[in-house]
């Protein structure tokens, strides 16, 4: 649905140059949820005006939906655009505008008729979940039911990509959580392919299938977002995937933990993915005859199961100790049994 095929866009100044995007290369499926993170300044944001036809790239090319954006201009770039929809992080609403009046001002400018545009934009305030606040303005509006408006305003024109600019930044997390299962609702019921751009992890963390890592203008790191929980490589991406799990796995931390439990083992649980942890835990006090206790730990659910490290202490006959940690290990968990140094 998207290629970028080694885009660079270069920003002349007055007596010096900025490199915001540097050669990336990045492949969009359609119907995929992709994350793009990275810090302030990483160049998520030119990025995604790239993808809108809003910047041209200084080098390389850019399809979306079969369009080469950088290429065409005029009506044929304002054909291409209706097939992209964008929600920003401060949602830029029409302030004077009702609800449905928002939603349907794309529809207005594409030339529809009252009668369609009506329909539509019932449909869409279903689909976002505003039925019964169609007449309000934006004023009288909370930060979600505000992002909601933007969502269906976005959608309007049926457009094939909806990008995210920090859509979820504003918000609490509550209401985090509310929009981004707007946004997988949406993915799944219209097949939508959504790019999203933000600095929180664990946005990636609870919709994305895909994550890009972003620093000084590149991609340094790009896979499934399990992959990368699991095996992040770059140290910008493990800074991002210990804003989730933050193991404190210090070696003073484990230690401490040893020396508070001489007897039976300490163990590292690592998820990532397929296996739930709670069942999981379940499991093993059923069937095995040993004291199994959480000492510490933080465990999030993905897309595609938990992800996460937990530090448990079990005890008992050695024998049946040996056989939980086999049990564990068969579950697909990584199950390390720690020791002093
Ligand atoms: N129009 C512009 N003119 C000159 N430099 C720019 C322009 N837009 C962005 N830059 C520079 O390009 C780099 C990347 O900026 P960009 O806004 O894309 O990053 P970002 O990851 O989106 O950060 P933020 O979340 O703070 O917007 C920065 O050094 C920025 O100063």
């Amino acid at each position: 649905m998207i290629k970028l095929s080694q885009v660079t866009k270069i920003y002349e100044l007055k007596d010096s140059t900025v490199t915001a995007v540097k050669n990336v290369d990045m492949n969009i499926n359609k119907g995929q949820i992709f994350g793009i993170i990275g810090y302030s300044g990483a160049g998520k944001s030119t990025l995604i005006r790239l993808l809108n036809g809003l910047e041209t790239p200084t080098k390389g090319t850019i399809m979306v939906a079969n369009r080469e954006i950088n290429h065409i201009s005029g009506r044929e770039l304002r054909k291409a655009r209706q097939e992209i929809g964008m929600i920003f992080q401060h949602f830029n609403l029409l302030w004077s505008r009702t609800v449905e009046e928002n939603i349907s001002f794309p529809l207005e400018i594409a030339g529809m008729s009252k009668k369609e545009r009506s329909k539509i934009v019932k449909e869409l305030i279903k689909l976002v979940g505003l039925e019964g606040r169609e007449k309000a303005y934006p004023s009288q509006l909370s930060g979600g039911q505000k992002q909601r408006v933007g969502i269906a305003r976005a959608l309007a024109n049926k457009p094939k990509v909806l990008l995210c600019d920090e859509a979820t930044s504003a918000l609490d997390p509550q209401t985090t959580d509310s929009i981004l299962e707007l946004l997988v609702d949406i993915n799944q019921k219209l097949g939508l392919t959504i790019v999203l751009i933000t600095h929180e992890m664990h946005v990636i963390r609870k919709i994305c299938h895909r994550v890009a890592v972003m620093e000084d203008g590149e991609v340094v790191e790009e896979g499934n977002v399990l992959d990368v929980f699991e095996n992040p490589e770059q140290p910008m991406t493990k800074r991002f995937v210990n804003q989730v799990i933050e193991p404190e796995s210090s070696n003073e931390m484990i230690e401490n933990l040893l020396s508070q439990h001489p007897e039976g083992k300490v163990i590292q649980l690592t998820f990532v993915g397929d296996t739930a942890e709670m069942p999981l835990i379940t499991n093993v006090i059923r069937k095995f005859d040993v004291n199994f206790n959480i000492l510490q730990g933080k465990v999030s659910q993905t897309h595609g199961g938990a992800v996460g490290t937990m530090f448990v202490h079990v005890d008992g006959d050695i024998k049946e100790v040996e056989q939980a940690i086999q049990y564990i290990r068969q579950q697909k968990v990584k199950a390390e049994v720690l020791s002093h140094e």
